[in-house]
């Protein structure tokens, strides 16, 4: 249990950290951030409840205003920028690809983390992103889709990341891997 929420920190924190990393911001209002790996390793790592749990804390300390988004940005403006659905869907997303890590142990790790990483961290995080952006900028799904089509190649590698790196855990410390244990 104590080392079980001792990884949700340490993962809100890789999260917070990951924000520190250069980041890029587009003319939309929406960075090209590391972020989203925390968000995606959360859930490949400890699974859906505590890797929601983990990106939950993360959204929690940047609502109570502490500047950990890409670029220092923090507290509850945060909420009505073009940004909202995104860090609204951070939780949902790690929480997901948590799911579909526990429900693919038939395939190896690695290969499990990617295809999660993908599905949670890509699909379902922007399927809460779009809504967000559509909703504060006032904008249609046709107006809105092709602004995210510059954040996809770098999330696939994120994705390919979160593989590697879920598996590179496996091997040398399998027990902190809790959405295999
Ligand atoms: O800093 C924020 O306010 C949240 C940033 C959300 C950025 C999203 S996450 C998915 C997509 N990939 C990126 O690199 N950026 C966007």
């Amino acid at each position: 249990m104590e080392r079980s929420l001792a990884l949700v920190a340490i993962f809100a924190a890789l999260t917070a950290a990951l924000g520190l990393m250069p980041n890029l911001m587009l003319a939309s209002g929406v960075p090209i951030t590391a972020q989203s790996l925390g968000v995606m390793l959360c859930g490949t790592v400890l699974g859906a409840k505590r890797g929601g749990l983990a990106a939950l804390l993360f959204v929690a300390l940047v609502a109570l205003g502490l500047p950990l988004l890409a670029g220092g940005r923090g507290g509850l403006g945060v909420f009505a920028g073009p940004t909202m659905g995104f860090v609204v869907g951070f939780p949902i997303a790690a929480f997901a690809t948590g799911f579909i890590m526990e429900q693919t142990r038939n395939l190896p790790v690695g290969v499990a983390a990617g295809i999660a990483a993908a599905i949670g961290g890509i699909v379902v995080l922007y399927a809460f992103g779009i809504a967000g952006f559509m909703m504060v900028l006032n904008k249609g799904l046709m107006e809105a889709l092709p602004v995210f089509v510059w954040y996809i190649p770098g999330d696939l590698i994120k994705a390919v990341l979160a593989g590697l790196i879920t598996a590179g855990l496996a091997r040398a410390r399998p027990a902190s891997v809790l959405s295999r244990a």
